[in-house]
């Protein structure tokens, strides 16, 4: 399979060469990312400047060291990246498929195995490939809707990581006809770096298709980004074309894309006829929604599409604004849901500790690790400055730490939780943007240095929750400790207790014996 990616100027070269590179203009400028160690702890520095891309890839800068968590304008982009690369497999989910048909008459397929979808050979063999052996969750129900006779629409709401690509792939390739040498599949990404990710499974699952081709429809700039800034593996057999003339149709069947350079594809520069095209994917809508100008833009492109063209959409969340925006491109849809898993306090053993400054959270938390073995702990700060303070008083103690922090680029930050997840740090201190989503199973020990609040000061139970709590699956019993520093996170903390109406202990980390019973 090759891939095209068109609308790059003639004064920009891609050096396929030369790997992908970090930080831009950061001394990690030139650095492969295959050959990138993760710097120790003493040398890495907070820097003051906040180095991230636009949505149209164009990097600013601004002083954000000094910026509380909660200030920091939460990239969702970011996040769904980043756990698209620290994700090593399927995310399992006990949680009842929610299915709702638009034909309540017609009967309810669900499939055990692949093989009973009746794929083309080629597919069942990518599937396989990829070392597939059964369908997920969301794909028994997901994948004979979608791969039904006459094309049905769908709706599809399931957490990161539950199968939902695999899942719209497999039908794209389904439905394509590898003769046509024109687009036929037409995938919407919030981001280029998203629409990479998608395209690589595209090319995996569709490998024993040698005559299929994709094109990524993204902005040559995006393309400078990725070279400068982001450790993409750029796809195997990617054809450069520097020039694609106005009105010439591309080949490629299968088209993925970011909404802005898409609408441009299928009207201003009319690469694509919309008319052709078969299937129409929108992925990860509440990110796409997020973005300002790509709810508009996904919407002009949907209108131009014909009317039997399939439509599908997919989200891992669902609040009412994706709802609204799944209605408004998804006609007549049929709807699946798959709840999160939900996480409880049940098994955690809970306690504060009352300190009255910084220095003393600092005291208390080294009695802590001076009383009981503890293989890992994730400590969280409200201020990346917290965060960066903390991590350099304890790796002077002699812990390996790791910091994660929000300057850090997406891949920086995978690099760090992989290596975390290894057992290569034992320690990770983190801001609550960076860690959220994240799975570290083996961390029983869980440190508020700081209380989650909201932006308000209010107690942000939700996040408390998340912090610490464990999913049924993962019930192993658990140990949270809240640093309380005055009256006000006091208050805060009592509020949690309220909340969630379960105590938290008080515990006295001056008194050893304690602190060793907590540990039994
Ligand atoms: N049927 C399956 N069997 C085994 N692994 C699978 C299956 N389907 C998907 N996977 C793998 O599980 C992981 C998550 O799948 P996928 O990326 O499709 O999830 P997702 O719901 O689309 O996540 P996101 O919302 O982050 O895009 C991937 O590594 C994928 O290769």
């Amino acid at each position: 399979m090759y891939a095209v990616i068109p609308l790059l100027t003639s004064s920009e070269t891609i050096p396929l060469d030369r790997g992908p590179v970090l930080g831009s203009g950061s001394k990690n400028e030139g650095m492969d990312i295959r050959d990138m160690k993760v710097e120790k702890m003493t040398n890495l520095q907070i820097k003051e400047e906040k180095v991230k891309a636009d949505t149209n890839g164009i990097i600013k800068t601004s002083i954000t060291a000094d910026k509380t968590d909660e200030e920091e304008k939460e990239d969702r982009a970011a996040q769904s990246l980043l756990n698209k690369l620290i994700r090593s497999n399927l995310v399992d989910n006990t949680n009842q498929v929610e299915v709702l048909q638009r034909d309540p008459n017609s009967p309810l397929y669900s499939v055990k195995s692949f093989e009973e979808l009746r794929l083309k050979p080629q597919l069942l063999q990518g599937v396989y490939a990829m070392g597939f052996n059964r369908p997920s969750k969301i794909q028994e129900n997901a994948l004979p809707m979608m791969l039904a006779e006459p094309p049905q629409n769908l709706i599809a709401q399931s957490q990161s990581g539950t199968g939902k690509t695999a899942a719209f792939v497999l039908a794209m390739l389904s439905r394509v006809e590898p003769a046509d040498r024109y687009p036929q599949c037409l995938c919407l990404s919030p981001t280029y770096e998203l629409a990479l990710q998608t395209g690589n499974v595209i090319e995996q699952m569709g490998k024993f298709y040698p005559e299929l081709k994709l094109a990524y429809a993204v902005r040559g700039n995006k393309c400078e980004y990725s070279r400068a800034g982001f450790a993409f593996e750029i796809p195997m057999k990617v054809t450069w074309v520097s020039t694609v003339e106005r009105g010439q149709k591309i080949s490629e069947q299968i088209v993925i894309g970011t909404p802005g350079t898409v609408l441009d594809w299928c009207s201003k520069l009319k690469f694509i006829d919309p008319k052709k095209i078969k299937v129409f994917v929108l992925d990860e809508a509440d990110v796409m929604i997020a973005t300002q100008g790509h709810q508009d833009q996904s919407i002009r492109i949907q209108r131009m599409l014909p009317r039997n063209c399939q439509m599908l959409l997919f989200s891992a969340t669902f609040e009412d604004s994706v709802w609204k925006f799944a209605q408004k491109v998804v006609p007549d849809p049929n709807v699946i849901k798959l709840k999160r898993e939900e996480e409880t306090l049940d098994t955690i053993k809970q306690y504060y500790v009352l300190c009255s400054s910084r220095d003393e959270k600092f005291q208390a938390l080294c009695n802590l690790y001076g009383a009981i073995t503890i293989a890992q702990a994730m400590i969280f700060c409200h201020t990346r400055k917290t965060a960066s303070w903390l991590a350099a008083e304890l790796s002077k103690e002699g812990h390996q730490v790791a910091l994660l922090s929000g300057e850090m680029m997406v891949e920086q930050r995978a690099a760090v939780i992989e290596r975390f997840r290894e057992g290569k740090e034992k320690v990770l201190v983190t801001t609550n943007v960076c860690a959220r989503g994240i799975d570290v199973e083996q961390v029983s020990v869980v440190i508020n240095f700081d209380l989650p609040v909201d932006k308000d000061g209010n107690p942000d139970n939700e996040t408390y929750l998340h912090r610490i709590g464990r999913t049924g699956r993962f019930g192993k019993r658990g140990l949270a400790v809240n640093m309380v520093d005055s009256k006000h996170s006091m208050n805060i903390l009592n509020r949690i207790q309220e909340h969630f109406n379960k105590k938290i202990e008080r515990l006295d980390t001056d008194d050893l014996d304690e602190i060793e019973k907590i540990a039994n």
